[in-house]
């Protein structure tokens, strides 16, 4: 199986200015390799450090040690030594990421929302619209609501756009937190379903996804997120 991520050795501990620079390990020596067509569930106590493991993964947080390679482009980039535009290259092209929330940017609307990926891809407005139109339709979200900007929307709405946005594109590796988080069953389903054709076009994923049915339906393997040894009790 053609490996996508391979992180090493990873830490990570929050120095918390405010507590007299209280250090909080929360990634003690994490390894974590991925191939194409997997989807790996993190798993372990509220605490132990799924979304950080994802966040660095995404080079949103940085760590204190270890490296995290991602196969971008036919070469691999470590994203703890990355410089910010090789960064930019590799989230624009390789590396996806699913929040739990959409960042809601006034006045535009949830289809430009959903087609930007497209267009940065080089698509033209018509092709990234009308792919937009057909994700958004898929994921249930009214016609009526496209050329609104989504701040109104509900929770499982924004959610949905996000969903969207984050999967238009078809990039090798899709990071997930939480993605059905705030969706009615048939919702959920619907993004089983897609995460399950990413998997199938090859793509990786890794994800947190509390709800266990959700978990059953699409990982391929899970990977519980040691606890650092300072938090064991
Ligand atoms: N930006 C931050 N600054 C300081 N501490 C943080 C920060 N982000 C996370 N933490 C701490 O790191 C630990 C791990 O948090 P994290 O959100 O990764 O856990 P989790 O396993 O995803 O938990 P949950 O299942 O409850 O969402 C927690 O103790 C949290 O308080």
């Amino acid at each position: 199986m053609k490996l996508l991520i391979d992180a090493q050795q990873l830490s990570k501990t929050f120095v918390l200015h405010q507590q007299d620079g209280l250090a909080l390990p929360v990634l003690a020596d994490v390894s974590l390799q991925v191939a194409a067509g997997e989807c790996v569930a993190l798993t372990g106590p509220s605490g132990a450090g799924k979304s950080t493991l994802l966040k660095a993964l995404y080079a949103n947080y940085l760590v204190g040690g270890g490296s995290i390679r991602i196969h971008h482009q036919g070469s691999w980039v470590d994203m703890t030594t990355a410089r910010p535009h090789e960064i930019a290259s590799v989230r624009r092209h390789t590396l996806g990421y699913v929040s739990q929330f959409l960042r809601v940017i006034p006045r535009v609307s949830a289809l430009d929302i959903v087609a930007e990926p497209l267009l940065e891809w080089g698509y033209s407005m018509q092709e990234a619209q009308q792919q937009a139109g057909a994700w958004l339709a898929r994921l249930n979200i009214g016609e009526r609501l496209w050329q609104l900007p989504p701040a109104t929307f509900s929770g499982g709405e924004q959610q949905r756009v996000n969903i969207a946005r984050g999967m238009i594109a078809p990039r090798p590796i899709l990071l997930l937190d939480e993605p059905t988080a705030s969706l009615d069953a048939a919702n959920r389903a619907v993004v089983v379903e897609l995460m399950r054709e990413a998997r199938q076009r090859g793509a990786a994923l890794v994800g947190i996804f509390h709800d266990e049915d959700t978990r059953t339906a699409v990982a391929s393997r899970i990977f519980d997120v040691p606890l650092a040894p300072a938090l064991c009790a």
